[in-house]
């Protein structure tokens, strides 16, 4: 049997929401006072995009095949991510074969180590994997949950993740989960405000409905262990990447120290099965919430999972629409799902990759069908209005 190379590799720029979808205009929730490790600037506490949370932009890979088959995928990267596919990790791909995943990661990954290792490299290296991934569904013409050996599951379930949980609860998500506004540097008054506002959410849906609490990185120990033992009260769910990734220690710790039943979730800004390694074995926390655009791409996340699943812990993935749907159909250990609600006031459902996919779910009553995802690969496609900027064109070959 004949297997298809790779002919070419291609990497393309996007700006305006889609995989960077922090890159949004004025007024949206997702750019309103969010508590980060930022915020103790006063100038650079309003906004995250003043502090240059969307300088990057989307990176867009694309791989065309000998058969003239193209594969692509979409994540955060921008320009200097382009840099890295065009000139350093595309030499990986061209002439190898479209089934060689696992070499071209470990080559990727192997000869990325001296600068790489996690953030920007790794977001790339996911974004080359997603796409070949993609590739290689739509050469065998079969989704990507049945390439990753099938689903576990009829439909996906989930929660919402915006400024609305009470809209969230009755556009029928089984949870919500609200951005921190407050963070350690706006005080006492800051984290009774964060209270309130858990409480005012808590009395609008009711006692069943999940919250859930994400911190984006921004507080201290201290902070999050007194966030977590004034949220009790409210049912808090889950608190979300409370303290900065590198603090396994303080991970620790706050899981220690919260009330019995609440769970600590972090792993969105992690990368490698040896980031979540470390999140892991040194007990950091109760569910991984890995990127799959981010942590090493899918590849990287079978094992990922696999180390969770050991453990006993739950893979619930940060956002990545399709990209993380089609993997969460196959796990056990990944029972739901996120959605990040993309809507300015989060009043409405509209696709997380919103404009630059087309063809992409989205959840109808919290929950999406796994037949939805039954297209090749990862079941989109790049949207031609949105323009497509090569930087570092290194013409076609031949
Ligand atoms: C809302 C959070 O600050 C962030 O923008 C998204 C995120 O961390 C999540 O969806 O989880
Ligand atoms: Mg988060």
């Amino acid at each position: 049997m004949s297997i298809p190379t790779i002919k070419h590799v291609r990497a393309f720029t996007l700006r305006g929401g889609g995989a960077d979808y922090h890159d949004q205009g004025d007024g949206h929730w997702i750019d309103d006072h969010i508590a980060t490790p930022m915020s103790k600037y006063p100038q650079y506490r309003q906004s995250r995009r003043s502090f240059g949370i969307n300088v990057l932009g989307t990176l867009v890979v694309e791989i065309e095949a000998s058969d003239g088959t193209v594969g692509f995928a979409v994540t955060t990267g921008g320009e200097p991510a382009a840099y890295i596919v065009e000139h350093h990790l595309a030499r990986f791909l061209e002439g190898a074969r479209v089934t060689d995943l696992e070499l071209i990661w470990d080559q990727m990954y192997q000869s990325t180590l001296y600068y790489g290792r996690k953030g920007l490299v790794i977001n790339t290296l996911s974004g080359v994997d997603l796409a070949l991934w993609d590739l290689l569904g739509k050469i065998r013409q079969e989704p990507v949950h049945q390439l990753l050996g099938g689903a576990v599951r009829d439909e996906l379930q989930f929660y919402a993740t915006g400024a609305r949980p009470d809209l969230a609860q009755k556009m029928g998500f089984i949870g919500g989960k609200m951005a921190l506004h407050h963070g350690p540097a706006e005080g006492e008054e800051g984290l009774r405000k964060n209270l309130e506002e858990l409480a005012t959410m808590r009395e609008r849906v009711g006692k069943d409905f999940w919250l859930m609490l994400d911190c984006w990185m921004s507080l201290d120990l201290n902070y999050a262990t007194r966030l977590a033992q004034g949220a009790a009260e409210f049912g808090l769910k889950w608190i979300e990447e409370a303290l900065p990734p590198d603090d396994y220690w303080g991970y620790a710790a706050l899981r220690k120290a919260v009330p019995s039943g609440m769970l600590v979730t972090t792993g969105e800004h992690e990368a490698t099965r040896w980031g979540f390694r470390m999140l892991l074995e040194m007990g950091c926390c109760d569910i991984i919430q890995p990127d799959v655009g981010w942590c090493g791409g899918l590849t990287e996340l079978v094992k990922i999972s696999a180390l969770a699943d050991a453990h006993n812990t739950l893979v619930v993935p940060h956002g990545s629409s399709v990209y993380s749907y089609h993997f969460v159909a196959t796990r056990h250990n990944s029972p739901f799902a996120e959605f990040l609600m993309m809507a300015p006031k989060a009043d409405e459902v509209v696709p997380m990759f919103h404009p630059q996919l087309l063809g992409e779910p989205v959840p109808e009553n919290g929950r999406m069908r796994i037949s939805r995802l039954d297209q090749p690969g990862f079941g989109v496609t790049l949207n031609p209005e949105c323009p497509l900027h090569r930087p570092y064109d290194r013409g076609a070959r031949p």
